[in-house]
């Protein structure tokens, strides 16, 4: 199901049909909407961003990072954008960017400790970064501070850096949402 959303998006993002086409779409589409409603739960037990077996956690806002090497202090893996997130001139919108570093680094961050959340991300966009391309993306745990922890990332198009991060992530105490 999430699979065939995110191909969705990325034919709706790059589609002009004729009207008559956008009408049927668009009924489609609300009727899908009226089928799940029923089937609305709590953010527990939802299935989107929770498949943590499958590469994208089966959540459609982000791209799938197939993952290569993981661990507690480093991820290599592959990012491909999709046509959905065309910014424009077959860029990345710069606003997926962050989403796909905060993403990573934040999985990372997380793993086999307790949970943190992004407090700043910093990105830096060296070049232009294009859709429908796979990417590389590396990032790693810098540094530990206490309930500070201090990630970097960078995305590749082969041997070019497109962008980098660097994000601190605290700790949250028990109780802390
Ligand atoms: C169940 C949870 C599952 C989490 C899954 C991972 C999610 C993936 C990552 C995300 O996207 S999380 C969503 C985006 N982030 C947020 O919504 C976070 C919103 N902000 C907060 O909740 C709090 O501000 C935060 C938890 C980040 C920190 O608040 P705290 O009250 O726990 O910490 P505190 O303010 O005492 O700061 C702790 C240390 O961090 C430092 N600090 C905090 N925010 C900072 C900042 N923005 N810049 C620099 N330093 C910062 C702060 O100065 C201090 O340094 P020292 O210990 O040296 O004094």
């Amino acid at each position: 199901m999430i699979e065939a959303l995110r191909s969705l998006q990325a034919r709706v993002t790059g589609a002009a049909p004729p009207p008559e086409t956008v009408t049927d779409v668009a009924e489609a589409l609300e009727k899908l909407a009226a089928t799940l409603e029923p089937f609305t739960v709590g953010e527990r037990d939802q299935i989107a961003g929770h498949r943590g077996d499958l590469p994208g956690r089966g959540q459609a806002m982000s791209p799938v990072l197939h993952v290569d090497e993981w661990d507690g202090a480093h991820v290599l893996g592959r990012i491909t954008f999709s046509r959905f997130y065309l910014g424009g001139n077959w860029a990345v919108h710069g606003g997926a960017i962050p989403l796909a570093f905060d993403e990573v680094l934040g999985r990372l961050a997380s793993t086999g400790r307790t949970a943190a959340r992004t407090a700043y991300l910093h990105v830096n966009y060296r070049k232009i970064t294009p859709i429908e391309v796979e990417l590389r993306v590396e990032a790693k745990v810098d540094r530990v501070e206490g309930r500070k922890r201090f990630l970097t990332g960078a995305l590749y198009d082969g041997e070019h850096l497109t962008a980098d991060a660097e994000g601190l992530f605290v700790e949250l105490r028990p109780g802390q949402p």
